[in-house]
């Protein structure tokens, strides 16, 4: 097998660009000790006057062959092989970058590729979940290589993998501004029986994502109302999603999911395999997303309501195999 590299004792005038052996130590007798340069660092012209006046003219260098690449070098290409859009790159630290979203957004993270590399060994993406609300800043990604020096051959294969799909490993959708409809029902609250609490946070997760409530509208126990105002949201107002409140379970005076039906809706999912959330109706009007919100969204900060909001915010149509997949760790409480 040929040799990765070999040690190689330098003149510090002529180490510029070479990859330094071990970490080098200064004293400053009653002020400094510890480590001036790091293993693995690659030596600028800059660092010539420290080595210098640490008593070193000759370091240990360890040679990169053809072939062969420095961590930094290995995780910079690694990193910029996933990068996609509204992603920032951190400069490489010990051998490792992050990748950082650049707006507020939806992280879309291909897991099926990032187990690929995964499985190359000695190569590491370590993400956080696909469909995940970021701000600014917030992390999605490290990549970092275990050896300091690494085959290029790998990190050509990571490069194939991340040309192998559709669209980046990371990326960061924007979100668009919806402009939703809001129909309140239950007889208790349209007879003012009950002040409603539903309006104030839908409202309050709608505006988190950039979108708005154009208007909420009551409607008493009757399908006939609750269809007459989806369709009004739906052709006067040209609502960009529509959102039902109450009536989600299976009493008498239930009449969301009838009524939801009932306006044309084409219904992806009554029922969604999330706890809490459970009760939650999807479908659609045409493009028009139509929700149906059980009393949970209420009084429980994380149901599938706040799963599925972001994903239509960010332009997403959901699926009968998105909601399947909720299940699977969607047990957050009840
Ligand atoms: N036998 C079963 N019972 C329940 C089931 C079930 O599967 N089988 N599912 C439970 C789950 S999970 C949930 S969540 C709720 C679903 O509730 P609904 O969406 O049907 O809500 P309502 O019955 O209309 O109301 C429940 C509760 O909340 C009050 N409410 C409703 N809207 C408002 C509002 N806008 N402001 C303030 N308060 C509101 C309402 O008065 C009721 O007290 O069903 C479980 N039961
Ligand atoms: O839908 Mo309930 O919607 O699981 O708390």
């Amino acid at each position: 097998m040929k040799q990765q590299s070999m040690l190689e004792e330098v003149k510090v005038e002529e180490a510029v660009g070479m990859v330094l052996a071990h970490d080098l130590t200064q004293i400053i007798p009653g002020q400094f000790k510890g480590r001036l340069f790091k293993k693995g660092h690659v030596i600028r012209e800059e660092d010539i006057p420290a080595l210098l006046s640490i008593g070193k003219e000759h370091i240990y260098t360890i040679r990169l062959e053809a072939g062969y690449l420095h961590e930094d070098e290995a995780a910079f290409r690694m990193a910029k092989a996933a990068q996609g859009s509204q992603v920032e790159l951190t400069d490489p630290h010990e051998g490792k970058i992050t990748l950082k979203a650049a707006i507020h957004g939806l992280a879309k993270i291909d897991k099926a590729r990032i187990d690929r590399v995964n499985a190359l060994d000695q190569v590491i993406m370590s993400t956080i979940k696909t469909n995940t609300v970021v701000a600014p800043g917030k992390p999605l990604m490290g990549t970092r290589v275990i050896p300091l020096i690494m085959e290029e051959a790998k990190i050509a294969a990571v490069e194939r993998i991340a040309a192998d799909g559709d669209g980046p490993i990371v990326e960061v959708k924007p979100f668009r501004k919806l402009r939703a409809g809001l129909i309140t029902t239950g007889s208790e609250v349209f007879k003012g029986r009950i002040q409603d609490k539903f309006g104030p946070i839908v409202r309050e997760k709608l505006a988190a994502l950039g979108s708005e409530v154009i208007e909420q509208r009551m409607a008493p126990d009757d399908s006939d109302t609750i269809v007459r105002e989806i369709h009004r949201f739906l052709h006067e107002d040209r609502a960009d999603l529509i959102l039902v409140t109450g009536g989600m379970s299976v009493d008498p005076d239930d009449r969301t999911p009838g009524a939801i039906k009932q306006a044309g809706a084409r219904v992806v999912s009554y029922g969604t395999p999330m706890l809490p959330g459970s009760m939650l109706l999807i479908g659609y009007l045409g493009d028009v997303p139509v929700m149906g919100l059980p009393g949970c969204v209420m009084h429980d900060p994380y149901t599938s309501f706040d799963v599925l909001l972001p994903r239509i915010c960010a332009g997403e149509e959901i699926t009968r195999e998105d909601i399947m997949e909720m299940g699977y760790s969607g047990l957050y409480g009840c």
